[in-house]
């Protein structure tokens, strides 16, 4: 689905991503792993277009169109829905105003929010005129993960779902990605640093160190060496 290929990416003078190459397969679920700052998030809004890449190409299949040369307007058009980190809920709009915010994308005639939303997150129908600033960080994530599903995407890349949620919260968010991922079809791209919920939800994991790929592969593959090297603190 997405093809990584030599790419660099620098915050001023300071070479943050190094050479990455890197595949996000189809209908899979890769998990980017890695401890805090080696360059998770930053590959992330390279992919979206919200970092420059300074060399290497996104390759973003079956449509064809490098990333990298693509307007981040583009994004959500040719199919990729994005959970940021932080969830970035605008606190005073209603919770149907925050689900609104994609649907301009959309050809005129499809403009509505879909009802399966509203299916896999019933709190959503139930606080729909509730404003995203009363919601728990549980229901902020869900109405983030339906926000970006309002564009209707073939790939979702979620930036640390299950951080500062309650333990309860984390196994329903784990639950409702396995079914986007295997049930609905979904190719799926998340961060996580839960090693659990990563073996739950993951087909696929690639880790980070220090702003270079040093390992990818399948989830069965993640072993307690590469666990101690790159993942413990
Ligand atoms: N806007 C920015 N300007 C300058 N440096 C930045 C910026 N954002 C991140 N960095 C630096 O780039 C490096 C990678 O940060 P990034 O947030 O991508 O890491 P991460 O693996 O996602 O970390 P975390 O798990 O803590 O979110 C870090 O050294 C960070 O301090």
């Amino acid at each position: 689905m997405i093809s990584i290929q030599g790419l660099n990416q620098f915050y001023g003078e300071s070479h943050t991503l190094w050479d990455i190459d890197m595949q996000i397969p189809e209908g899979q679920c890769t998990v980017l792993m890695g401890r805090n700052g080696v360059g998770k998030t930053t590959l992330l809004q390279c992919i979206m277009g919200h970092q420059k890449v300074a060399s290497g190409s996104i390759q973003l299949n079956p449509v064809n169109k490098d990333l990298v040369k693509t307007s981040v307007e583009q994004r959500p058009r040719l199919g990729v829905g994005y959970v940021p980190q932080g969830r970035q809920i605008f606190p005073l709009l209603t919770v149907e105003e925050n689900l609104q915010i994609g649907l301009p994308v959309l050809p005129r005639g499809q403009r509505k929010i879909p009802d399966y939303i509203f299916e896999l997150f019933p709190v959503l129908a139930d606080m729909m005129h509730r404003r995203g600033g009363d919601l728990s960080g549980g229901q902020q994530q869900q109405l983030a993960i339906g926000r970006a599903l309002v564009v209707d995407p073939k790939l979702l890349i979620l930036d640390e779902p299950t951080e500062g949620i309650q333990p309860n919260v984390v196994q329903e968010i784990g639950d409702i990605i396995r079914k986007l991922n295997r049930e609905m079809g979904l190719t799926v791209l998340l961060v996580e640093q839960k090693l659990p919920f990563a073996r739950k939800v993951g087909d696929r994991f690639c880790i980070l160190d220090r702003g270079r790929k040093v390992a990818e592969g399948a989830m069965d593959g993640l072993d307690d060496t590469l666990i101690k090297q790159y993942l413990t603190v």
